[in-house]
């Protein structure tokens, strides 16, 4: 029998990517609403409670609104915001990063997807906290750059013709308060908060998120190969998620057209002394960081191969 879902938000930039991703699916028929009711309570209110699935790709403050407006027992809902991230009423929607996650998520009515950032600081740092391979009370920093789409719809038109059509690379969080900090934190298991030091590119998709390692004065972290080693084992069966075991790349990329991907790739770098370690992760901010994650969820969820409609 076929699913009903919803995407509140549906054109906006990651609802809109998600339609993409869900197009031709005989599994699922889409609810949709007229542009001018997609903001209509009463429209919204009946969506969402006649919905099996719905997908919140929406702010904060309305995907909150729109869960208490969903009052349905049997709809299930994924919500892309930040909203419910740290909420232990929700399952948190990265089924690689701990064991026993994919079943969470498959048994959850309630699903957070993870920010985009903190995807590639989670799926380096979190299994090997775990693995005991680094500490957990160390104050780790994250540097990472976005393209432009992660500001959805508003930087998107600052970036391609608003007052920012001449930045080439902007960085944010100057206040040292963005919002992905409770969530690394917290899903890492850290004692301390993460420094995190994001910045924009001009590149309409892709990220790179990057934790840097001073090993050799970090209590009981392991080396490089010991901990390529234990990623590369925790992410074995995953079809998402690639640890790259291979000689160090000369360089990694973002281009300005890059493609569209729902793939999480990890990579250790180790110094020639062996005294540092610089742990990158490459992701889509809108694949594995947004709409591919949601529709990997969505199929966990239905009882699906995960990786239908995935571009991997
Ligand atoms: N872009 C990204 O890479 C990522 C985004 N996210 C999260 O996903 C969510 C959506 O982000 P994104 O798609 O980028 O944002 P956009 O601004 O591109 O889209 C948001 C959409 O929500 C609509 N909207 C706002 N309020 C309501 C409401 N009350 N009812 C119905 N629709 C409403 C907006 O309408 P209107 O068009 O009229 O403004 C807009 O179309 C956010 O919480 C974001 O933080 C998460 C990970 C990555
Ligand atoms: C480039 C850019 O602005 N990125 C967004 C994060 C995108 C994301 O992960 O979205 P959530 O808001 O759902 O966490 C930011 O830093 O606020």
């Amino acid at each position: 029998m076929t699913k009903s879902i919803f995407i509140d938000g549906a054109s906006g930039t990651t609802g809109l990517e998600i339609a993409d991703r869900l197009a031709g699916r005989a599994e699922f028929t889409l609810i949709t609403l007229d542009d001018d009711k997609r903001k209509d309570p009463a429209a919204k209110r009946e969506a969402l409670n006649d919905a099996d699935f719905v997908i919140l790709c929406l702010p904060d403050d309305a995907a909150k609104e729109a869960v208490a407006m969903t009052t349905s027992s049997h709809t299930r809902i994924i919500d892309a915001s930040t909203a419910h991230r740290v909420n232990p009423n929700w399952a948190y929607g990265f089924p690689e990063y701990r064991t026993g996650q994919h079943e969470r998520i498959a048994n959850a009515r309630l699903v957070s997807n993870p920010g985009c950032y903190p995807t590639g600081f989670l799926g380096l740092v979190a299994p090997l906290v775990a693995a005991g391979l680094i500490p957990a009370d160390w104050p780790y920093s994250v540097n990472a750059v976005s393209g432009y789409s992660g500001g959805g719809k508003a930087l998107i038109e600052r970036f391609e013709g608003g007052d920012g059509a001449d930045i080439g690379f902007r960085t944010y969080g100057l206040d040292l308060n963005h919002k992905h900090v409770a969530e690394m934190q917290q899903h890492a298991g850290l004692g301390l908060a993460p420094i995190f030091s994001p910045a924009v590119v001009r590149a309409f998709r892709g990220m790179v998120v990057e934790i840097p390692l001073p090993i050799s004065v970090m209590p009981g972290s392991d080396d490089p190969d010991e901990m390529r080693a234990a990623l590369s084992l925790h992410y074995a069966k995953s079809p998402v998620v690639k640890v790259h075991e291979d000689a160090p790349p000369a360089e990694l990329l973002i281009r300005a057209d890059q493609a569209p991907s729902d793939r999480l790739d990890l990579y250790v770098l180790g110094s020639p002394d062996g005294a540092q370690v610089r742990l990158l992760a490459m992701l889509d901010n809108l694949g594995k960081g947004a709409s591919g994650a949601a529709v990997q969820n969505l199929n966990i969820m239905a009882g699906l191969d995960e990786t239908i409609g995935l571009r991997l």
